[in-house]
């Protein structure tokens, strides 16, 4: 995809003064970009199940986004990856907003790609479908990381594979002491594929992600915490989304104006290091791409191994 793209920018740069250059790459590049969304949403149309559920309050300027597909452990399917992204441009534009607490339906946060997705994804490898699933995802994770809002997971139960990936996209993390939070890619015979990877070296340094990732271990919320992916930690007899609410309130006190300047002064002291987070997810694409489909990620979805 990538190199298609720079044979044809290449051919437009010979022979073209710099004005007519610039506008037909512009075009270009906007036709490129609608040709690989429409290619994604029809790939992962062909997969529902599931939704993506958002409550906001406007008085508190609190959401309550819910993955919700509680038969699969709130497994991501097709559909509920592009409800996703509806919803997160809901959040976008939410006026009254000030902050999101991200969280699974069932007291477990989610178990990943549903593994009828990931293995559909991995058979259409030859027809680029691991990447275009995987950049999809990146963009979603990405725009939900940068919005002008505080955000919190509220982890409890499951948080495996990609489910551990969306734990690294909000601003905190709420953790309740018996949750399972694992980056099981490398049992699967993958790697991160959306956007985890890169995240989770930012937050963590590169040694601790270097551990997670290369041992897949499971690790339990004061585990979570001591390596700095937790921020706080519930106990089994604490009401989950009361302890996350009240944590977010610290957060959230200010006119929704203040908060999303805070938010936007934060963002805008890392933009360098988002230019490079564009070009590093690319690349986390492209390793995620020549791992899944292939023979460690098919023996492992035959074992249709539990964790
Ligand atoms: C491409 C992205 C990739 C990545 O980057 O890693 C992935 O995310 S691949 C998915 C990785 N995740 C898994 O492989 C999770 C596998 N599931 C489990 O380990 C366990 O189910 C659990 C999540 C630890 C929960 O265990 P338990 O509480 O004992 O419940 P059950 O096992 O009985 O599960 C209930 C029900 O849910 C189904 N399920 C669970 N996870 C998935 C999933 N990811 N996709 C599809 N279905 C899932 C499970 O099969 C059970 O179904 P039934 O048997 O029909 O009741």
């Amino acid at each position: 995809m990538a190199s298609l793209r720079h044979a044809l920018i290449r051919s437009f740069l010979i022979k073209r003064g710099p004005d007519e250059t610039t506008k037909r790459l512009l075009t270009l590049s906007s036709a490129l970009n609608s040709e690989l969304r429409q290619k994604q949403i029809d790939l992962l149309s062909k997969y529902p199940g599931g939704c993506v559920d958002l409550e906001k309050n406007d008085k508190t300027g609190i959401a309550v986004l819910t993955l919700n597909n509680p038969t699969k452990k709130n497994a991501l399917t097709g559909s509920m990856m592009i409800d996703f992204e509806k919803r997160v441009e809901d959040l976008e534009s939410w006026e009254k907003g000030r902050g999101v607490i991200f969280k699974g339906s069932g007291n477990t946060f989610c178990s990943g790609a549903d593994l009828n997705v990931a293995r559909a994804v991995g058979e259409g490898k030859d027809s680029g479908h691991p990447s275009l699933m995987s950049s999809f995802m990146q963009n979603i994770t990405s725009r939900f990381f940068n919005l002008p809002l505080i955000t919190v997971a509220l982890v409890e139960g499951a948080a495996l594979g990609g489910g551990a990936e969306l734990v690294t996209c909000c601003d905190f993390r709420v953790v309740s002491s018996s949750a399972n939070i694992g980056f099981v890619q490398a049992r699967m015979g993958l790697s991160p594929g959306w956007g985890g990877g890169v995240r989770l070296v930012n937050l963590l340094g590169r040694l601790k992600a270097l551990q997670l990732l290369s041992s897949a271990s499971i690790i339990k919320g004061f585990e979570a915490q001591e390596i700095g992916l937790a921020d706080e930690i519930f106990g089994e007899f604490d009401d989950s989304l009361e302890t996350a609410t009240s944590f977010l309130t610290n957060y959230t006190k200010f006119a929704p104006d203040v908060i999303k300047a805070m938010k936007r002064v934060v963002i805008n002291a890392s933009r360098s290091d988002m230019q490079s987070v564009e070009t590093l997810n690319t690349k986390e694409t492209q390793i995620f791409q020549s791992l899944c489909g292939g023979l460690a990620n098919l023996e492992a979805l035959n074992k249709k191994s539990k964790f």
